[in-house]
């Protein structure tokens, strides 16, 4: 993996406390630097990530007319179908070469939201395309359950101090569809340059290449992670909370050269939200007067509603 620090989650579950200590250590400047590690040892397993990647080439592969069953107006693109084109980078016209599919969460009985979440929407074509996707979700929310609670070391609060936010969080599984490139894409590509929104996002192998980011120095450089590791990165939810002491890195996908516009590329990231009644406004750990605060307070549920606007999934 070319750049991109990587950890071993084994460290952190380990009894001997020195392994503990050195992943929070590792994951933590990593994310001070560049915002991005890729993790082995984690939750998913391959034979998981082979039966999700199958069923939801099934059902790109669908008929768009059956496909857009499964585009429901009012949620804002939070689940099942949103096609082509639709999604933007913040701040850019041109709509992403993409069409995606959103599972969610589906929260305890006792949660007591601030907001019910829409229900996950069934395809009824696939019969083991939902209980797929759910499950590779909860294999990925445990992951990313551990990431932050080394994470709260890192910044000095109590270990558990996300548990309660991040369980039953509105966190999304993003199976996404980059189709075979057929005519000159005129200034779109496949993923504009963005900053994730949420806390953090957790991504498994991509079917290919094509995923960038954006160091400090302002060289782009490839993510590829091996068949066994996550890719893992800050979000922006995140880098508000820590008052940019993590950071959310800007990454894109940019198009295959010419000879390759044939090749479809699928790829799946975990964008892991809090509950909307977090508050992320910036932790008092990350404020002195070398760091002042530099956002206004803000819920995480509100966050995500101005974000949705500016991307285009919600008009308002
Ligand atoms: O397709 C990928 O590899 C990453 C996509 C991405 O960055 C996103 O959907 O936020
Ligand atoms: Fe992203």
């Amino acid at each position: 993996m070319n750049n991109i620090p990587s950890v071993d989650l084994a460290d952190f579950l380990s009894d001997d406390p020195k392994r503990k200590e050195k992943f929070v250590q590792e994951i933590g400047t990593a994310y001070e630097e560049i915002g991005f590690v890729s993790l082995r040892n984690h939750f998913l397993s391959d034979t998981l990530v082979e039966e999700l990647y199958k069923e939801i080439k099934s059902f790109f592969a669908l008929p768009l007319e059956t496909k857009e069953k499964y585009e429901i107006e009012g949620l804002g693109g939070q689940r099942g179908y949103v096609s082509f084109g639709k999604e933007h980078a913040k701040g850019k016209k041109e709509g992403d070469l993409k069409e995606f599919w959103h599972f969610g969460q589906e929260p305890d009985a006792d949660a007591d939201l601030p907001e019910e979440y829409p229900a996950n929407v069934e395809v009824t074509e696939l019969k083991d395309f939902n209980h797929t996707g759910m499950e590779a979700y909860r294999m990925l929310e445990k992951t990313g359950i551990y990431v932050l609670r080394a994470l709260a070391l890192y910044i000095g609060l109590e270990e558990h101090y996300f548990d309660h936010w991040a369980a039953n969080g509105n966190s999304i599984l993003r199976p996404i569809h980059y189709p075979p490139i057929t005519e000159e894409p005129k200034g779109a590509v496949r993923a504009g340059a963005h900053g994730d929104i949420n806390l953090i996002t957790l991504l498994m192998g991509a079917s290919s290449g094509g995923l960038q980011v954006l160091r400090k120095d302002g060289e782009w450089i490839d993510a590829i992670p091996k068949d066994d590791e996550l890719v893992i990165n800050v979000g922006d939810m995140l880098e508000r909370h820590t008052n940019n002491k993590l950071r959310s890195t800007i990454h894109r996908v940019v198009n295959p050269p010419k000879e390759q516009w044939n090749t479809p590329r699928y790829s799946i990231p975990f964008f892991m939200h809090p509950r909307g009644d977090m508050r992320l406004d910036c932790l008092e750990e990350c404020v002195d007067d070398e760091h002042p605060k530099a956002f206004d307070d803000i819920t995480a549920g509100d966050f995500l509603h101005q974000r949705l606007v500016e991307i285009g999934l919600i008009k308002k």
